[in-house]
């Protein structure tokens, strides 16, 4: 247990924006930890895999979407009870097909995100995106 919670899982995770700025945000499905969370899609860094290489996979099993570009954004380390992990976050705004629910998850283009609950590592970084996005806003 207390190796689990100190070794940290890299994870991949992509923000899909579209030209106006809208992002993609999914809901954890049930039997995941955080179940009904939303979230930005990714999942786990596998053994030997490039971190690019994991959030197009991802993408591909999740989504049915193929990632053609993706820059790194920002990182994030969190622990949770469940695991320790290092999220890396990419924005794509080049990619193939329509995100569709393969894994049965619900899915928001988001302006202003007003989805909830979100998973807690990813609080903060909305409101980096929103500077990202809206960079002439007062907010
Ligand atoms: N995809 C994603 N994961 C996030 C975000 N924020 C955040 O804390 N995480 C955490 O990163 C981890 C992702 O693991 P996961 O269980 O979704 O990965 P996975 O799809 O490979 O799952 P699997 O092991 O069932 O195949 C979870 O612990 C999740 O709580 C986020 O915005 N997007």
């Amino acid at each position: 247990m207390s190796e689990t919670l100190s070794t940290p899982i890299d994870v991949a995770v992509g923000i899909l924006m579209k030209p106006n700025g809208d992002v993609l945000l999914g809901q954890r499905p049930d039997g995941k930890p955080y179940a009904g969370y939303w979230e930005f899609p990714g999942g786990k860094v596998e053994a030997g895999e490039a971190i690019i290489d994991a959030l197009k996979r991802e993408f591909v099993e999740e989504l049915g979407v193929e990632v053609v570009s993706a820059e790194p954004w920002c990182g994030i380390e969190h622990v949770y009870p469940h695991a320790h992990v290092r999220l890396h976050f990419y924005i794509s705004q080049h990619w193939l097909g329509e995100p569709q629910s393969l894994e049965n998850q619900a899915f928001a283009w988001q302006g202003s995100v007003g989805v909830e609950p979100l998973l807690p590592a990813t609080i903060p970084l909305i409101e980096w995106l929103d500077k990202l996005r809206y960079p002439t806003a007062s907010v």
